[in-house]
């Protein structure tokens, strides 16, 4: 419980009506979930104008009202608060609400098209490893010292993380290590945090189904460094092509990591392959469980990040280098008998898809196919389906088009669209299964003693979404069941 007036502190107010010194049991954006004495927050959604629930918030118990335009008749009793924005509000509110629980943390974001699960669960184990009460919000999982929560968003509401953030102040936990989307971003799920520190991995074709252009993507996640304050440290990616234009208005502290460049933290691959990496840091030569050179970056972007948490280097390289990446990511079986290869991971967009098959390529041997199941998600960016189709093709020997999560698709639709554009070469090389579990058997059974076996796509996640219900799949339960039947 807190007072409305200091729940509002750094709120930009335009006017308010009644009164300022009600207490406010709860605060929520969504008026299904207001309870007795709550504030509720009007946001103009990507769907619907929260403002037209302010009266259903009402009946349902909500004393102050905080919202960017009145409603044209005010309730007596009632506290109405009008804002400049209400997604900017929501943040600070709720920052205030839980007591401002960023800046009883070490607080770190990470953002970028690919890399910020690995970064941020690696952080976590880091840190966690080095001796600190950790914190972690991710798209996998949340985590308060050791204690799993489901995970809804990569970055949930600001009601949500902040809520989040004081469990971890509560836990005892020192540093929290967050994902930070670009949605999240626009959307002002981060508005009021304070962040000690930022990192950038890398910026591809993404998410273009929301933001429409690549440059309002690029503007979005750049905004997150520009908001750093001054003792905050930027790190970036400097052997991505915007790396330097992300840090380029920052007020923070800043850094770059490379593998071509000099560079504040540089690496050198010595070795890369199934068992792992090797790699020169800070000329140390450390061997790490991880594979593939976009695993070299999100090492050194983890590594650059501790050090400016002035973490001993020794002491993170020695801890960095027994840890394993986040699951679904580049996680991989071997099937007892015919010692084939199945790895799943949860690369769904173009760029990562060919990153784990080139990945893939590197790590061969030579004589095993590459066989890969991926398909694409319902409800998103459809201009990259006909990309990853043929990506997957010019990457592997055979390719199984599947269903994703179709969502409120026609899943037959989808791979339609994945097909649409092959060249002659590819169009050899696929078939369209659209069961996904089916599509999985296929593979192993046109695959012979040590073939490479990609599931793509849903990585870490346990169910298939279709038409709003989530059942039950999981890519590795199915190939080792697979794996099994076939007696491989
Ligand atoms: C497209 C998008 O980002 N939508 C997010 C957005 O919802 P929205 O704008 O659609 O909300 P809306 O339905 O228009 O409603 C507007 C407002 O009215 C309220 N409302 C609505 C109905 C009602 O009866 N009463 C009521 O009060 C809603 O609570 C909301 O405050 O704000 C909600 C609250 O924060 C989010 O849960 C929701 O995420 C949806 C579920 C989602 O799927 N988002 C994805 C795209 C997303 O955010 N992904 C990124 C990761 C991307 C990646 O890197 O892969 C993420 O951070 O997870
Ligand atoms: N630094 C990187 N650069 C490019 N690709 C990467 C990088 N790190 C991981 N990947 C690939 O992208 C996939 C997604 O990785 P990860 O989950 O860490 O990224 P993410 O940014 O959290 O994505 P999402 O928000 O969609 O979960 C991985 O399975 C891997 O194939």
């Amino acid at each position: 419980m807190a007072l409305l007036q200091d729940i509002l502190y750094k709120v930009s107010l335009r006017s308010v009506q009644g009164n300022m010194q009600v207490n406010v049991n709860d605060l929520q954006i969504d008026s299904r979930k207001i309870s007795e004495g709550s504030a509720f927050i009007a946001i103009k959604g990507v769907h619907v104008d929260g403002h037209q629930y302010i009266d259903t918030a009402i009946e349902k118990g909500a004393t102050a009202i905080i919202c960017e335009q009145f409603p044209l008749s005010l309730k007596e009793g009632i506290t109405y608060v009008q804002v400049e924005n209400s997604g900017v509000a929501a943040g600070n509110m709720s920052h205030n609400f839980y007591g401002q629980p960023s800046e009883k943390l070490v607080l770190v974001g990470v953002t970028g098209t690919n890399g910020k699960t690995t970064i941020a669960t690696l952080l976590y184990k880091l840190f966690t490893a080095l001796g600190y009460k950790t914190g972690l919000l991710s798209t996998v999982q949340n985590q308060i010292g050791g204690e799993v929560l489901a995970s809804t968003h990569t970055t949930p509401d600001a009601i949500s993380v902040n809520a989040l953030l004081k469990k971890m102040v509560d836990a005892g936990c020192t540093h929290a290590f967050m994902e930070v989307s670009s949605h999240a971003i626009d959307q002002h799920r981060i508005s009021g945090l304070e962040f000690a520190g930022g990192i950038f991995s890398n910026i591809t074709h993404d998410h273009l189904d929301y933001h429409k252009t690549f440059a309002e993507y690029l503007r979005v996640k750049k905004s997150f460094f520009d908001g750093l304050p001054t003792n905050a440290f930027a790190v970036s990616n400097q052997d991505d092509k915007n790396g330097s234009v992300m840090l380029q208005n920052t007020n923070a502290q800043k850094y770059f990591y490379s593998l071509r460049t000099l560079a504040d933290f540089k690496g050198k691959i010595l070795e890369n392959g199934l068992l792992g990496l090797v790699m020169i840091i800070d000329e140390q030569e450390v061997h790490f469980r991880l594979i593939g050179e976009f695993n070299a970056y999100n090492l050194l972007a983890v590594y650059g990040a501790a050090i400016c948490l002035h973490e001993d280097k020794h002491e993170v390289l020695r801890c960095l280098s027994v840890l394993s990446g986040a699951e679904g990511r580049f996680d991989y079986i071997v099937s007892p008998k015919e010692r084939i290869i199945g790895i799943v991971d949860y690369a769904h967009t173009p760029d990562a898809l060919v990153n784990v098959l080139t990945t893939i390529q590197k790590l061969r041997k030579g004589h095993e196919q590459i066989i890969t199941v991926v398909g694409c998600g319902g409800d998103r960016d459809t201009a990259k389906r006909p990309v990853m189709g043929q990506e997957a093709c010019d990457y592997s020997d055979r390719v199984i088009f599947t269903s994703d999560n179709p969502r409120s698709e026609d899943p037959n639709e989808i791979i339609k669209q994945m097909e649409e554009g092959l060249n002659t070469a590819a169009k050899r090389k696929f078939i369209s299964i659209v069961d996904r579990k089916e599509a999985i058997k296929t593979a192993l059974s046109l695959a012979k003693p040590e073939d490479i076996i990609l599931i793509a796509g849903k990585g870490h996640e346990k169910y298939q979404e279709i038409n709003g219900v989530k059942h039950h799949f999981d890519d590795k339960e199915v190939l080792m069941e697979m794996f099994e039947l076939f007696g491989k």
